[in-house]
């Protein structure tokens, strides 16, 4: 269904095609690109009736093949739509087709090699495998049951702009991180719940927990550790989402908000993704770092809070003008009379770097590095505005 979704918004934005092709070719690559995810579907559950729990053994290795292949499609279809929105990292790996493939796809893949070509991507390739392996375990019926019973949604942006209003300052989003893959280890002696409770203490509005254990060191259980240990700031789930079913997990598990990327995620899947989270009372921090990436959020339906992440996730490279060039101008108009609340992400160590980003026009700071190194997180806040902010 996300992959559906996707596909329509490259019908809308694909630049090679004419209108006349728009309105012949392109319904049939919906069709075909339909009756693929609906065929792997339905295969799906011959395969096991009961999707998400442990599979049935099936005696038809053919469907078990033919599912391959009409997966292998889907997926296929998926780095199109992105890459025609000027998406770089790739969903799945072009390992080319399974055995029994013919296709349209099988001469152009020949020579694509199936290594990641940065560091994003390679995180999300493996994070379509983890949320597989997730999904097998936590079917998504047992994880909406789970939602019911979850700690009740705390208002994430409404502690930003109660922040914002009470210091004069940017809400601080207090990032309890602790390795990162530009950075290597941050803090050797880490516990989550110490860090959350100094950060509150200093003043923070909202935290953000990585839990990514692979790349960051992180882990669902911190943001539940953090949860049931009563901290009163609402909390972010720093995960890279690329699966609805996440949005229900990260749920379950108490976050309040949750990061959408735009550099991996086609705005179809960001649009449908934001009115799942409101239906689930979840923030969404909708994440871009170039002006192509806040064009194409700021035309998706209901984003109210964006992040622009001064870090390059490609290549690592940091540098907080990033936030300063993408607010100048018609952008920063347009945000302004949305009232949607910006947040200046990465890279920002001390009052100047917090002066220059609210200069631009952000009313949020997303934190990490700064003051997850310091022995006291909390003092390390004072440190960054250059003030005792807890009053
Ligand atoms: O930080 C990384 O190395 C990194 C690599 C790949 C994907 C994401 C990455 N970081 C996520 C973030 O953007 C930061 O954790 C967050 O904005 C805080 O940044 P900082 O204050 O510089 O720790």
């Amino acid at each position: 269904m996300d992959s559906l979704i996707s596909l329509k918004g490259h019908i809308q934005t694909f630049p090679s095609f004419s209108s006349k092709s728009r309105t012949t070719i392109l319904p049939t690559l919906v069709n075909t690109y339909r009756k693929n995810s609906l065929f792997a579907f339905s295969l799906r559950a011959q395969v096991n009736p009961n999707e998400g729990s442990t599979p049935i053994a099936t005696s038809s290795e053919s469907v078990v093949e033919a599912l391959k292949v009409k997966e292998w499609e889907v997926g296929m279809f998926q780095n199109e739509v992105a890459a025609a929105q000027g998406i770089r990292i790739r969903r799945t790996p072009p390992t080319g087709p399974p055995s029994h493939y013919e296709g349209p796809f099988q001469f152009r893949l020949q020579n694509e090699e199936n290594t990641p070509r940065n560091i994003l991507e390679e995180i999300v390739w493996n994070k379509d495998k983890e949320v597989a392996q997730l999904k097998e375990r936590n079917p998504l019926g047992l994880v909406r049951k789970a939602v019911e019973n979850a700690p009740p949604v705390r208002d994430f942006i409404g502690a930003l702009r109660a922040a914002n209003k009470r210091t004069g300052l940017p809400g601080l989003i207090a990032e309890v991180k602790k390795a990162s893959p530009s950075r290597g280890i941050l803090r050797e002696n880490f516990d989550p719940v110490e860090i959350a409770r100094s950060y509150e203490k200093g003043g923070a509005a909202c935290l953000s927990v990585l839990t990514d254990e692979k790349y960051f060191k992180g882990g669902f259980e911190n943001l539940e550790l953090i949860r049931n240990a009563g901290v009163k700031c609402p909390l972010l789930c720093k995960e890279f989402i690329i699966d609805a079913w996440q949005l229900y997990y990260a749920r379950s598990k108490g976050a309040d908000a949750v990061l959408l990327i735009a550099a991996v995620l086609p705005d179809l899947d960001i649009e449908y993704m934001v009115k799942t989270c409101k239906l689930l009372g979840l923030a969404a921090l909708v994440e871009v770092h170039d002006e192509r990436e806040f064009n194409r959020v700021l035309g998706i339906e209901g984003v109210e809070l964006i992040g622009i992440n001064n870090r390059n996730l490609e290549t690592f490279e940091l540098d907080i003008s990033t936030t300063k060039k993408l607010l100048e101008g018609e952008r920063g108009k347009i945000i302004r009379e949305r009232n949607i609340i910006m947040v200046g992400e990465s890279g920002l160590f001390d009052p100047e770097d917090i002066a220059y980003v609210q200069e631009a026009g952000v009313r949020a700071v997303l934190v990490g590095e700064s003051i997850v190194k310091q022995s006291d997180p909390g003092k390390g806040i004072s440190n960054l505005f250059g003030k005792d902010i807890s009053g």
